[in-house]
């Protein structure tokens, strides 16, 4: 365990960022928030709180924010990527142009490759390639939904990266005694499942909000979680990393969470009919399995593999069909035993 403050430097001052700030800076890093938004750096810096997300709940006092990015990175020794998906570009590109020396490079987005179909570490990695700014990349996935993080409840992640070594090093600067970091190797089974997690808890939802069965809801998750295997095997993961936070921890907190916003997303299209078309033409909150169900859906038609959950969820997400008839035949065709035995 490293018992000297560490520098963290979190991009984005949004709700997982600024909880994972708040985790390291409990441990003792000396943690600098980098945003884009003047009102949440204000409101970290002079009032201890981020209160666009977490309204009165006082975060750790030792926690600064920035609007300066050469500043943010300036003594940083771990960068964490604490954006969506969609913004990741961006913000490497950003740190890409203005970090003078090698750092930890940890990414929480939960996402894929839309463009290339893969996993979002390869994206990372080839976008740090040849620029020495990289030390390691890795990332932090897990049933960790922001709210209960904040408020110090128990919560365990993984921390993923080829080298075990530097896997233990990150979990050892997360772990406290609300916060279990352990870590794992298997970045593409870990990350693979924790951005396929979000359309099946988008599933989750609207079958909640349609019928309101306990049965159908575990069938479903247990659908997911053979499907989740099904394609990340094809990016290499583990079967045994289906066992651990990041994967089964993470599937089903986000399957059965009204914390969640992807869970609550598909119980707001339950809730209009099953227009999806209409729920998300104005919805402005961070979703992010409805983009990770196409580039889900163009990755299983490359494989030629069978995701009926996904494919109905294409069907719904994309060409607005009417989630009932579709959710009926998702159990007909349910194939979850081992594949030699089908
Ligand atoms: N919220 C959670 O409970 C939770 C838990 C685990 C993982 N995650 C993952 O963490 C990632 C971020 O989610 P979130 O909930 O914190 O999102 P959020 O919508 O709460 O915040 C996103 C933040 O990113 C900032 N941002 C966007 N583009 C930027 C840019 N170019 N440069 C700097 N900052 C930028 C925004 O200003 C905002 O503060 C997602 O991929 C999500 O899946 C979230
Ligand atoms: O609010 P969601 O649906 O983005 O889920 C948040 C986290 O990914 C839960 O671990």
């Amino acid at each position: 365990m490293e018992n000297r403050p560490i520098n963290v430097t979190i991009i984005g001052t949004g709700a997982y960022g600024t909880v994972l700030a708040n985790v390291l800076a409990d441990n003792g890093s000396k943690v600098l928030m980098y945003g884009v938004i003047e009102s949440q750096i204000d409101d970290i810096n002079d009032n201890n709180l981020n209160s666009f997300f977490f309204g009165d709940l006082l975060i750790n006092e030792n926690i600064k924010a920035t609007a300066d990015i050469n500043y943010a990175l300036e003594n940083a020794e771990v960068v964490i990527l604490g954006t969506p998906t969609a913004a990741l570009d961006d913000v490497i590109s950003n740190i890409i142009k203005n970090a003078k020396h090698p750092m930890h490079i940890i990414n929480v987005a939960k996402g894929l490759d839309e463009e290339k179909l893969d996993l979002l570490s390869k994206k990372i990695e080839g976008m740090f390639e040849g620029t020495n700014i990289a030390k390691s990349i890795g990332a932090i996935y897990g049933p960790s939904v922001a709210i209960e993080v904040i408020q110090r409840k128990p919560t365990c992640v993984m921390s993923c990266n080829k080298d075990i070594e530097v896997a233990k090093f990150i979990a050892d600067i997360f772990t406290n005694e609300y916060f279990i970091a352990l870590p794992s190797t298997d970045i593409a089974g870990c990350e693979v499942a924790a951005a396929l997690k979000n359309t099946i808890a988008i599933a989750a939802g609207l079958l909640d909000g349609m019928l309101g069965s306990d049965n159908a809801r575990s069938c479903l998750i247990t659908i997911g979680l053979s499907e989740m295997y099904e394609i990340a095997s094809s990016f290499g993961a583990r079967k045994d990393t289906f066992f651990n936070f990041a994967t089964l921890g993470d599937l089903i907190l986000t399957s059965t969470s009204t914390k969640s916003r992807n869970y609550s997303l598909g119980k707001e299209i339950a809730k209009n009919e099953g227009d999806a078309k209409k729920v998300l033409n104005s919805h402005r909150r961070t979703v992010e399995g409805v983009m990770t169900c196409k580039v889900a859906y163009e990755i299983i038609r490359k494989l030629d593999i069978k995701c009926p959950l996904f494919e109905i969820m294409y069907e719904i997400l994309y060409n607005n069909c009417k989630p009932s008839a579709l959710m009926n035949t998702l159990f007909m065709n349910a194939q979850v035993v081992e594949k030699e035995m089908r």
